[in-house]
């Protein structure tokens, strides 16, 4: 959060200086089409106009800099936000009410240069010489004397820093000034049609006019605040404080970005092909009948591609894309949020066929339920209704697609999962060794590199080996930090020693945010996690599995494995008890194969949900035959403030018999993964080596599930659709009902 709020205070930085200009230089730019174009841009001064050209491209859209996520890279900051009409004009005419204020100040004080003479002074200098050209009364009390413009040289007392200067002296009223003055007149033989003009003028003293109009200026100032404020994050201003914040980019010129771009991934972009499909030949699907799918959240941890995959949609489709954050449509003021998401919609139909995508969605989209209800985020939910009514709202004929973008899928609100709105949810992992090795062939293309290094495909497989855990971001920052680190030794080309010093200081960077495993480290997850899926695949009632993975992700969990439970209402003893060995396995493999001295503290989530599953079993299920058929009731939600509804006697029975039907689940497991040691080893060494292992991998492996049983119906529903025509993973979410507690098994330190 730190690097996005960096961003937000760049791009203030940014309109501030651009604001600078707008106030002081003409508006001549042509006008052009485009609805963010720079048509009430002004023109910028000379210097400061070398500095936007590279960010602001000529197609006069508004482009966030080709990669949108300088926060991770150095690149460019984003470009300086565009004002929309409205709001220009407002902050300019700010501008130009404090401009000529000042001026009026500055103008003010330099008249407080010129001199005080006396009335016999005046007389003798200027009025006997026939100088004076007119005569200003100013309040009644002074007397300025203008001079003719001929008067230079001549003046008194003689000193040059006078030529320019204004000359006044002071009266006691006007009537005996003008009688004087009449006098002296008169005196001089002036002819009365001759004599000097007397203007007479009320003027204000700079501090009086700086207290007459200090309420305009704190007016104009807050205005300006406003407008400032609103635009720092983009098109905004106080009129327009309720417009989307949306950043449109043009399909033709900005949305360049194709999946050919995007490495890896391929599950992920098969599943969002139906929507390029849909957008490219959307009377294909309408011809049938076939509802369009509205939109697809794409989850996954921070840097693994989300907003690029977005993009390659919408370049795929050659649809324009606009994008913007959850978090822009959060604002302090009421209603800002819901009106923001409308005008967003109704851009959006401007523009269809197009996609939407909203980053960060959780930032609007969070459950209702979770928000925690002391009525503090009404405005939250008012943005989140209008987005639901939005999706529900546009018709199949509008052609918009909206995607979305999660670090976060467990904290949204259900309802954005219904049919019709976010109903396809794509799981973006982390990259596994190939992920990487094609994330740094696309990465190394701009790379000048070394002589040594021609041979870019075992250089990218040597770096994807070296970097376990990275994401796409990170391994676009090492490619990025090699590069500076060659320039800074003046060197003409990338070497090897770049890359080495570029990874090491990612993994600095990175050690702090996520985890990168040590290699032993990485053993030791590789042989648990095949602990628990070659149990998974021998015990008859577990799950089918889908992938085995020892990639740490953003949650803490080290590795995991990843099960479809079937739709299931009811879990059987047998059942129950498979599902406690399956989760045993890791522990019990870690034992197997390092010994028990060296077991780790990897399984402790593990080990809490066996006792959880065991207790339940025994507490509540009435499973376990020393207790009997009770149910003592208190769910797993209360569970902290519940107080015992039975004796301590049935609280030591039920100690020992959870404990007994774990150990005996834990022998059990040893037993089964002792006699497929040699699979698990298997299992375990591919998985070192690929970091990722699928179903058709481990059916490679170890041959297909020996048994048939209800799950088996899974097994082959599962053989028929994946590989074809691939359906969504289940989310990564523990189902709240107990009996399927184990859609994944994760682990944490
Ligand atoms: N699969 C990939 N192929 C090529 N480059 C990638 C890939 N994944 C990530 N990158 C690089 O990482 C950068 C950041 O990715 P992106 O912004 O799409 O991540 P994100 O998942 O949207 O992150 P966040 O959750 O923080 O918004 C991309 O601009 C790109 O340079
Ligand atoms: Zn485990």
């Amino acid at each position: 959060m730190l690097s996005r709020s960096l961003r937000a205070a760049t791009g203030l930085r940014l309109s501030v200086r651009a604001g600078a200009a707008y106030a002081t230089q003409p508006r001549s730019n042509p006008p052009n089409n485009s609805r963010e174009s720079g048509k009430d841009e002004p023109d910028l001064p000379k210097d400061l106009e070398g500095f936007f050209k590279q960010q602001r491209p000529a197609g006069g859209q508004k482009q966030e800099s080709s990669n949108s996520k300088s926060k991770r890279n150095p690149q460019p900051p984003p470009p300086p936000p565009p004002n929309n009409n409205f709001n220009f004009s407002n902050s300019q005419l700010a501008w130009a009410a404090a401009a000529s204020f000042a001026y009026f100040l500055y103008s003010s004080s330099t008249s407080s240069s010129s001199r005080e003479i006396t009335w016999q002074e005046f007389r003798t200098a200027f009025l006997d010489k026939g100088l004076v050209d007119k005569l200003i009364v100013v309040n009644g009390h002074r007397v300025r004397v203008k001079l003719h413009s001929n008067a230079t040289g001549t003046m008194y007392p003689s000193s040059a820093a006078f030529v320019t200067g204004d000359y006044y002296f002071s009266i006691g009223s006007i009537e005996a000034f003008e009688r004087k003055l009449d006098d002296a007149q008169a005196e001089l033989g002036i002819p009365s049609h001759e004599r000097i003009p007397v203007a007479y003028h009320a003027e204000m003293s700079a501090i009086q006019t700086a207290l007459d109009f200090a309420p305009t200026i704190l007016t104009i100032g807050f205005l300006v605040w406003l407008s400032r404020r609103g635009s720092s994050s983009s098109g905004g201003g106080i009129f327009s404080i309720g417009k989307s914040r949306a950043k449109l980019y043009n399909k033709d010129t900005d949305v360049t970005v194709k999946f050919k771009d995007v490495a890896g991934m391929d599950e992920a972009k098969e599943e969002i092909m139906e929507f390029v499909k849909f957008l490219k030949e959307p009377a294909k699907y309408e011809k049938l009948g076939a509802k369009i799918p509205r939109g697809a959240i794409l989850s996954g941890p921070p840097g693994t591609g989300k907003t690029l995959l977005a993009k390659a949609t919408a370049g795929e489709a050659s649809v324009p894309f606009l994008s913007v954050s959850g978090s822009e449509f959060v604002e302090m003021f009421v209603g800002v949020g819901s009106s923001r998401v409308r005008d967003l919609f109704a851009d959006a139909k401007k523009h269809a066929p197009c996609i939407i995508f909203v980053d960060e969605i959780d930032a609007i989209g969070k459950s209702r339920s979770k928000g925690g209800n002391f009525g503090g985020n009404d405005e939250r939910e008012s943005t989140l209704n209008q987005l639901l009514v939005e999706m529900d709202g546009f018709g199949t004929k509008e052609h918009v697609v909206v995607l979305a973008g999660t670090n976060r899928p467990d904290v949204l609100d259900p309802a954005l999962m219904r049919p019709g709105r976010f109903d396809r949810h794509i799981a973006i992992d982390r990259p596994d060794v190939s992920g990487r090795k094609g994330i740094f062939l696309v990465h190394l293309g701009p790379l000048r590199l070394h002589e040594a290094l021609s041979d870019v495909d075992s250089l990218a497989q040597k770096l994807a080996v070296l970097t376990p855990g990275f994401s796409g971001a990170d391994i676009a920052n090492v490619c990025n930090e090699a590069a500076l680190h060659a320039a800074r030794k003046a060197s003409e080309y990338v070497e090897s020693v770049d890359f080495d010093t570029a990874i090491e200081r990612v993994i600095v960077g990175l050690e702090r945010k996520s985890r990168v495993l040590s290699a032993e480290e990485k053993k030791t997850v590789a042989y648990h996690e095949a602990g628990h899926a070659v149990c998974g695949w021998f015990l008859e009632h577990a799950d089918p599995l889908l992938k085995v993975s020892i990639i740490p992700r953003g949650t803490g969990a080290l590795g995991y494995a990843q099960y479809l439970p079937p739709d299931r209402y009811l879990m059987s003893t047998p059942q129950m008890l498979d599902r406690i060995c399956m989760t045993l396995g890791g522990r019990v493999s870690e034992e197997i194969f390092f010994g028990s001295e060296n077991i780790t503290s990897g399984a402790q989530d593990d080990l809490q949900k066996i006792t959880r599953m065991a207790f339940e079993a025994c507490a509540n299920f009435g499973m376990n035959e020393v207790i009997g058929p009770v149910s003592y009731g208190g769910d797993r939600g209360a569970k902290e403030g519940w107080t015992k509804p039975f004796s301590e006697k049935t609280a030591e029975m039920l100690d020992t018999e959870v404990r007994k039907m774990i150990t005996t689940a834990y022998d059990r497991t040893r037993q089964l993964l002792t006699k497929h040691r040699e699979d698990v080893i298997k299992v375990a060494e591919l998985l070192l080596e690929k970091e990722n292992i699928t179903r058709e991998d481990m059916i490679r492996l170890l041959g297909k599930r020996p048994f048939i049983g209800k799950s088996d119906d899974m097994d082959k529903w599962l053989d028929q659709h994946r590989g074809s025509e691939k359906s969504a993973p289940p989310p990564l979410e523990e189902t709240p009902v107990p009996v399927a507690a184990s859609v994944r098994v994760e682990d944490r330190p």
